[in-house]
């Protein structure tokens, strides 16, 4: 389970900035250590943003990625980088909540298994007669 969290709001729009904070506090309480990124997008439609740090990466001190989805601009380094410290962060990760949602996953996985491949000689079930 190592998926970085990325912060993504519009340049354009300050309400789509404006309560990022609270909720990157919210998920520290209980994710203290998944990476997280900032991302400030739509940078095509005004390039003077790309002269603002952005108090909430700042304070956070978050990675702050100036991004286009449109022209593409940052796009690929973001999700390299993103991808990155995911896989970092997995290799090192001692947070308790990972173990338990990797557990959950995979008793997930072990059901889709079961699921995909029922096995033919369960208990109770009708097995169909065999051709003599
Ligand atoms: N100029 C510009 N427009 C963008 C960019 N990224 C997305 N848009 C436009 O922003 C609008 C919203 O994009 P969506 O992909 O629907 O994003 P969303 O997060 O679902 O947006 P909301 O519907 O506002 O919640 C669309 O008209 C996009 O074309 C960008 O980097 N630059």
């Amino acid at each position: 389970m190592a998926r970085p969290s990325l912060w993504v709001f519009d340049v354009q729009r300050k309400i789509t900035y404006k309560n990022l904070s609270t909720w990157y506090t919210e998920l520290r309480e209980f994710r203290p250590e998944i990476p997280c990124v900032v991302v400030a997008n739509k940078i095509d439609a005004d390039m003077k943003m790309t002269q603002k740090s952005f108090n909430f990466a700042r304070k956070f001190s978050l990675p702050l990625y100036f991004v286009s989805a449109a022209d593409g601009t940052n796009v690929v380094k973001l999700f390299n980088d993103a991808i990155r410290l995911a896989v970092s962060y997995k290799q090192n990760s001692r947070d308790f909540m990972d173990e338990v949602l990797q557990e959950l996953e995979n008793i997930n996985l072990k059901q889709e298994e079961e699921e995909e491949m029922p096995d033919k000689e369960q208990p109770g079930r009708i097995q169909s007669p065999s051709p003599s």
